[in-house]
């Protein structure tokens, strides 16, 4: 079993369990639940650098990357680094996450927030929307396209932004629809760990125009992204080089100042 096997089977359980508690009618009576969102996709058309910068406390790669910044502290820091999004991981047993820290982000600033999560289930999206988010993550290598297709056409009806996540040309193949906003390729192969840019390169070529191209981990100079940028690449998004710095919103405001230099 990979850890993405594992991550999925543990995630069924804790969206069943949470569907148990929480009824759909509640959530969407929250009062953000009704709130407009903001497009992630136009930040990035219309931005020179296209930083999503991620708050990440731990992964299955890095057993601990920094577990004592407070969100609050990370969000402020990354808007008034002009990130164009923050992308804010809810697992809680593999990456140290919560949706209590999307609610806290949505709290502390103004960006575009993904909620960046293993989603299986309609309920995570309207969770999404109920805890401030305005894009969801959707990864091709664990979804059917029928799932890929209800799932973004449902985010679509709350005015959520669609990322779709692919790592080689089959998921891209399979995924390809109207309802997806950006599609993201990830360097990092969920299944070895092992990260390479080559992937994002290959593979840019393939994505339909009309699509923001976002190229995701593993990213951690300004000479990367002017690597990327030539394939098309609008988006970047970039956590643990942030994240394991003890101000993540300063190492972004250098990162940008020097990318845009
Ligand atoms: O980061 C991991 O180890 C990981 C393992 C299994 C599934 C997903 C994983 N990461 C999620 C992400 O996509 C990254 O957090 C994101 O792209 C940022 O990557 P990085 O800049 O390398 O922290």
């Amino acid at each position: 079993m990979t850890i993405l096997d594992k991550i999925v089977k543990d995630k069924r359980n804790e969206v069943d369990l949470r569907k148990s508690l929480i009824p759909t009618s509640q959530i969407e009576k929250s009062v953000l639940f009704a709130r407009d969102t903001i497009s992630l996709a136009e930040r990035l058309k219309n931005s020179t650098s296209g930083i999503i910068a991620e708050h990440k406390r731990r992964s299955p790669s890095k057993s601990t990357i920094n577990q004592n910044l407070n969100t609050q502290d990370v969000a402020k820091g990354y808007e008034n680094a002009g990130v164009c999004g923050m992308s804010v991981l809810t697992d809680g047993k593999y990456f140290g996450g919560s949706l209590d820290d999307l609610l806290t982000a949505r709290a502390s600033c103004n960006l575009p927030l993904l909620r960046k999560e293993f989603i299986i289930d309609e309920y995570q999206i309207l969770e999404a929307k109920a805890y401030g988010a305005d894009v969801i993550l959707l990864i091709a290598s664990i979804l059917t396209r029928y799932e890929i297709k209800q799932f973004s056409e449902l985010a679509k009806s709350l005015h959520l932004d669609v990322l779709l996540e692919v790592h080689n040309e089959e998921e891209l193949q399979k995924s390809i629809m109207s309802s997806l906003d950006m599609l993201g390729v990830n360097n990092r192969n969920l299944k070895t760990f092992d990260v390479s840019l080559n992937t994002s390169k290959q593979l840019s070529e393939l994505i339909p125009n009309g699509f923001v191209k976002v190229s995701e981990s593993g990213i951690s100079s300004v000479d990367a992204i002017k690597e990327l940028q030539p394939y098309g690449y609008q988006g970047f998004l970039i956590g643990e080089s942030f994240m394991k710095t003890d101000n993540p919103g300063e190492s972004a405001s250098q990162f940008i100042k020097q990318l845009e230099a």
